[in-house]
């Protein structure tokens, strides 16, 4: 679905919301982001995914306009530089930040006029507190919210006037799988009415649902943009094949044949397991081949694709080790 939409987005050939340019981040001396490029249009969500202190924040903050450390290349947001035309700008992008921490003693309904205030629409957040099923708790005070009304209350926030991007960092971080969920599926309706979404991330599977394109960083640089798909296909390893054998030397010998890679079993496992490692569905369609021509059944073999987490692992490995 994801995929389709983003060639959707792409066929209309409308100049992207955010364009970012071999950007690079430094702090002082410290370069922290080097050269990362990526677009997003409207419509589309990207992921910005990487190892704590990759440059997430700091690319997310700095497309939002509230960061200035650009030692190179540029950002637009609408074709505006969201630094030096930060008025014209900060009307068009929704933020909700990682540490956006709202005053405890502020009840909900009035930080929701503060925002119309700001943004200049009157009676916008109604609507939206109803859509997060908060439309009861204007009168109730930030610290009486549990963490998901928070994060529902923050992507209320975020989508208050005529925005066009809405910048989304950790999201979900400490909400339960149902908020987590729900809160995915008020994203995708947000990128469905045509709002241009960059998140951050550190949930892969979170990742995988949402975004068309991610772009994964390593020490500031960007070591994959792509598909989830494509990232998993190109980086994600080989499918792991697990072959129930038993005693059967004939089915072993067939196996071998095949020359694929035999590693080491996950304990526990039973004796008489073989696990290959090889390609789907071409390895796995041989294994079965080989395996009924011993009379062994199809069920003796299972697989374990690769999957994006498997791709990003795979990735940022070099940084962590
Ligand atoms: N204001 C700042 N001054 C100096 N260094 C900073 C500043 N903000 C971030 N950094 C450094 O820049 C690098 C990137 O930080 P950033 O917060 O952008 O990473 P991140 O990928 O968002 O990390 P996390 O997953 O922990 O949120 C880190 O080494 C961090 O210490």
């Amino acid at each position: 679905m994801n995929q389709s939409h983003d060639s959707a987005v792409a066929d209309q050939g409308q100049e992207p919301v955010v364009r970012v340019e071999r950007l690079t981040i430094a702090y002082g001396a410290r370069t922290a982001v080097s050269e990362v490029s990526f677009t997003v249009a409207a419509g589309q969500i990207v992921g910005l995914v990487g190892p704590n202190g990759a440059g997430k924040t700091s690319v997310a903050e700095t497309v939002g306009g509230i960061r200035d450390a650009v030692a190179g290349g540029s950002v637009s947001v609408c074709g505006l530089d969201p630094l030096r035309d930060r008025a014209a700008v900060r009307s068009l992008i929704g933020m909700q930040l990682q540490e956006s921490s709202f005053p405890s003693r502020t009840k909900v309904g009035e930080l929701c006029d503060l925002y119309e205030a700001i943004y200049h629409a009157p009676a916008a957040a109604d609507g939206l507190l109803a859509s997060y099923g908060l439309a009861d708790r204007r009168r109730s005070f930030i610290s009486s919210l549990s963490g998901g009304m928070r994060q529902r209350l923050a992507l209320v926030l975020a989508q208050i006037g005529a925005v066009r991007l809405v910048i989304l960092d950790e999201l979900t971080t400490g909400l339960d799988p149902e908020q987590r969920r729900g809160t995915w599926r008020s994203v995708r309706e947000l990128a469905e009415r045509g709002v241009a979404v960059l998140l951050t991330s550190h949930y892969m599977d979170e990742v995988e649902a949402l975004c068309s394109k991610v772009v994964v960083l390593r020490e500031g640089r960007t070591v994959a943009y792509d598909s989830p798909a494509r990232i998993t296909v190109q980086h994600g390893g080989p499918a792991t094949f697990t072959v129930d054998v038993g005693r059967d030397g004939a089915a072993r010998e067939k196996l071998d044949r095949l020359g694929l890679r035999r590693v080491a079993a996950p304990a526990p496992t039973r004796e008489g397991t073989a696990v290959l490692t090889g390609s789907f569905p071409e390895d796995y369609n041989r294994i079965i081949e080989a395996v009924s021509a011993v009379g062994l059944p199809p069920s003796a073999v299972t697989h374990r694709a690769p999957t994006f987490e498997d791709a990003y692992l795979g990735l940022v490995a070099a940084q962590e080790e």
